[in-house]
This record gives C-alpha cells, structure tokens and sequence, in this order.
C-alpha cells in the first residue's frame, strides 16, 4: 500500500477569525508535494498542525491509515518557518546533537551528518558557529537539520526562500534524493517557478480553503484553457477571421488564441496549412502561475 500523510477535513480559528476551513489533501510517499498559497493563505498553520506544533479546531491528520500519534511525529522531519539553530553552536555540533536527540547512535549521527554537509557543500563550514554563515548556508544548515535523523516524513516551510539558483539545485537533489527511498515530501514556497520545476503534486491554498489538489500534470490538464500556438512562414493575423478564434497575441508569425468550444483546432490547422508551410502548432498548456492566478484569486 502507498504510504500516504493524509489531513482531513481541518478547520483552526485564531480568535474570531477561522484561518483553515476543511483542509483536506494527500502527501503521497516517493513525492515532492509543493504547498502554494499567498502570504497568510494558511501553509504555515497546516505544517504546524501535521507536526503537532498546533492543535486542529477539528479534522485529523493520519499516517499511513491511522491517526497520528507522537511517536509518529518523533519520526518526521520539520524545518519551522522560524528557523531555530543555536547560533553559537557549530553546524556540525548541532546536527550531531539534534541526531542523538533522536535517538541515534554517535557513530550513525557522525556518518550522517559527514554525508549531509557533504551534500549540501556545507563540509567547509561544518566547524563554524551558525551565526557566522552567510544565510544561504544557514538556511542549508537548517535542512541538514530537518534531515539528520532520517526522517518517514518531510515537512518543510519555504525550504528555498533565500537560496541561489545553484543551492536550489543542491536542495533538490537532497530532497529527490529522500523521494526516491519512498519519503513524502511536502514543502511550502513563494516561488511558483522554483515549484513548477520540481513538484509532482500541488496544493494551492487561498484563505484557509484549498482551491486545487492533484498531480502537477493533472492540474495542468485541467486547467488547459482551448488555447492553441501556431507558428507560420507568413504573418498570422489573418487567424483572427476564422469562426471561434479569439485572438490573444500576435507576434508576426506566430499567433497565440482560444478556441470556442464548438471550434475545431485542425479547421484551423488546415485553413493555415493552404495558405503556407506551418512551422508549429498546439495546445499551450498553462503555467502553474497562471493555474494559481486563475485559482487563487
Ligand atoms: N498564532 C496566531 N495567532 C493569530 N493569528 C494567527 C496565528 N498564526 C497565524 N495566524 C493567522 O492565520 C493566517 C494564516 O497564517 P499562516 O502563517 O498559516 O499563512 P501562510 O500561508 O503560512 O503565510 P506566509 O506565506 O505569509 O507564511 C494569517 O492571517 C495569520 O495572520
């Protein structure tokens, strides 16, 4: 059976104000689940509550089938949205306490924390107080710490806010790396570029409701307006008279437009097929910005 982090049906208020209203999705094992949300959308809230940082009004949250329990949880890892290093402490000094605090035997934690500093490129500063790194390499030592004890579960919030391109590429292949033992991965961010490129699931929450759930690819689908791209050798403005074609950009040779729902797309291709060569033509598949703008507002 695919192991599965479930949350069901979560509802949280601060006060008055009800911040998640029946939050309900999956984090699958083997995958990278990305979180999108504005800012105060509730990502936060739900980490906090899928690590039992936080109570839920009502809902739960089950692991494999069952109700999570603190034993569970012990084997989650979480980076907080308030990231919590000792400052004075060296990088490597801390991982290896935070493994021992979890149990593991000094000579498990010292080979693991050799091969995270490795693969996060944080072997140089290993010796260093945190608060001595730049913030790109404290960030990268926040994730070793998210990951030291070799955690079921991955939960982590904005895990890439804050790092160069080349360090996002160093996180990821960490955290494939943990997808392809079987962990889920669930992470937050801002940025839907970064998102796009790496989940293979997808959450978008706005104002406490989840507004879309499913595989990247599925979204996609789904979300796929009839829009089509053709490419010509000539000028392509005269798509713009054939019957359901609206028009929404035009660049010389190549037109981008929506198809009504009773248009045919190869009417289209074949009207653009005897006035010339056609270079290219077909669906344009929305980008996770735009299927976020169209959800989300
Ligand atoms: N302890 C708290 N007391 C009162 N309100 C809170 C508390 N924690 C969160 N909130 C409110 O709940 C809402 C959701 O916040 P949350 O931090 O979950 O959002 P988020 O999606 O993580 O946003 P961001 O991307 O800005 O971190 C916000 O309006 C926030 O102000």
């Amino acid at each position: 059976m695919t192991k599965v982090l479930h949350l069901e049906a979560i509802n949280r208020s601060f006060g008055d104000r009800q911040v998640l209203r029946d939050v309900t999705f999956d984090v699958t094992a083997g995958r990278m689940t990305g979180f999108v949300g504005a800012n105060g959308a509730g990502k936060t809230t739900s980490m906090r509550i899928i690590l039992g940082v936080l109570a839920p009004d009502s809902g739960e949250v089950t692991w494999q089938g069952s109700k999570l329990t603190r034993e569970d949880r012990r084997r989650f890892g979480y980076m907080p949205e308030e990231r919590g290093l000792y400052p004075k402490m060296t990088v490597r000094d801390q991982l290896v306490y935070l493994g021992r605090l979890h149990g593991m035997t000094l000579d498990a934690v010292r080979r693991k924390v050799d091969e995270l500093l490795e693969w996060l490129s944080l072997g140089e500063r290993a010796n260093d107080p945190v608060e001595n790194l730049s913030l790109g390499n404290q960030q990268r030592a926040q994730i070793a710490a998210a990951l030291v004890h070799e955690p079921d579960v991955l939960v982590l919030d904005e895990p890439f806010s804050g790092l160069d391109p080349m360090a996002v590429d160093t996180v990821v292949s960490v955290l494939r790396e943990h997808t392809h033992r079987g962990v889920p991965v669930l992470f937050s961010s801002h940025q839907l570029d970064v998102v796009e490129r790496l989940c293979d699931d997808l959450v978008i929450i706005a104002d406490g409701v989840i507004r879309a759930a499913g595989s990247r690819d599925s979204l996609r689908e789904a979300y796929a307006q009839r829009r089509f791209s053709l490419r010509v050798a000539g000028d392509a403005g005269w798509v713009r008279d054939l019957p359901g074609v609206s028009l929404v950009d035009l660049d010389g040779a190549r037109a981008v437009f929506d198809l009504a729902d009773d248009a045919d797309d190869q009417v289209v291709l074949r009207a653009a097929l005897e006035r010339g060569p056609v270079r290219s033509f077909g669906p344009v598949t929305p980008s996770l910005a735009e299927i976020f703008r169209e959800v989300a507002r």
